[in-house]
């Protein structure tokens, strides 16, 4: 399914920190390409050793990523094992995750956070397309490749980062605490997620962008995230009347209810011309 990857050709630089399962450090792999050496800048994913059952999980994701490719999806190189270690090597994405740089504050524009919201549905519809379930949509698995700059225009450009580890070998509580991303139905049958699961976290992700990366229903705890779904709440609407629409038809309970990712595209290309944007040209952040 993809390449191993000799451990021996790779070397670790700077720790960037945790996800869940995993422990992750900057990095570099050493090729040799036509005989030259070719050093290349790499994410290293380590999976922690306690959760090293899940390992097939692990690199089922990765290698979901390797077997197709699009330019909003995230380049996997492949897997690394040493010992009791496996190490997932991904390109390196120079901004990082997007929740953490909308919330240290860098005021983005309204076309700034639709084009991001517009670059994610094409990766939505790409794996739609190839009927691929991902099953992890949400800001911090979207990665800032270029930051784009308000003044020349230029736009910013995400990478939808790999699922990890999937729902159905999650516990209970990891997925409770993924409410508002995880689809309720989920909840019912975490072992059969459908294509349209990962529309409702394409609502929830977007309203996380508006939102300048703060999470929804934040420090809620379990039992509260729980009764959010059933009773049936939605997200707290945005002033701008056609985005809330999007995101409440994303995240209806019907997942029938749910937009075509063609509709999706649709709806935020009517948002990109509407004058909202244009009155709204750089939002004061409010934190
Ligand atoms: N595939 C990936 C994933 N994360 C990064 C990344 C980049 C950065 N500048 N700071 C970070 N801090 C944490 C992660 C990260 C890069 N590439």
């Amino acid at each position: 399914q993809f390449n191993i990857i000799k451990y021996e050709d790779l070397k670790w630089d700077i720790s960037l920190g945790q996800g869940s399962f995993t422990r992750i450090f900057k990095g570099y792999k050493t090729d040799i390409h036509k005989g030259e050496k070719q050093v290349t800048e790499v994410l290293l994913k380590e999976l922690d050793v306690a959760h090293k059952n899940s390992w097939e999980s692990f690199f089922e994701a990765a290698s979901l990523m390797s077997q197709i490719s699009h330019k909003h999806l995230l380049l996997v190189y492949g897997i690394s094992v040493h010992g009791v270690k496996n190490i997932m090597v991904q390109e390196f994405v120079k901004y990082g995750a997007l929740d953490l740089y909308l919330k240290r504050g860098r005021s983005v524009s309204v076309s700034w956070k639709l084009d991001v919201a517009k670059q994610l549905a094409s990766a939505l519809s790409f794996l739609e397309e190839k009927n691929i379930f991902h099953g992890n949509i949400c800001a911090k698995n979207l990665l800032l490749a270029r930051e784009g700059d308000p003044l020349q225009g230029s736009s910013p450009f995400i990478k939808l980062s790999d699922p990890g580890i999937s729902v159905a070998m999650l516990g209970e509580d990891v997925i409770l605490d993924r409410i508002p991303w995880v689809a309720p139905e989920v909840l019912e049958d975490p072992d059969n997620p459908t294509l349209e699961c990962d529309k409702w976290s394409f609502g929830a992700t977007v309203w996380e962008i508006f939102n300048n990366g703060n999470a929804p229903l934040r420090g809620w705890d379990l039992k509260l995230k729980r009764q959010f779904y059933e009773a049936f709440q939605q997200l707290p609407p945005s002033q701008w009347t056609e985005l809330a629409e999007l995101i409440s038809q994303c995240m209806s309970y019907q997942p029938a209810f749910r937009p075509s990712c063609r509709s999706i595209i649709r709806q935020l290309n009517s948002l990109i011309t509407s004058d909202y944007v244009i009155l709204h040209a750089t939002e004061p952040v409010t934190q």
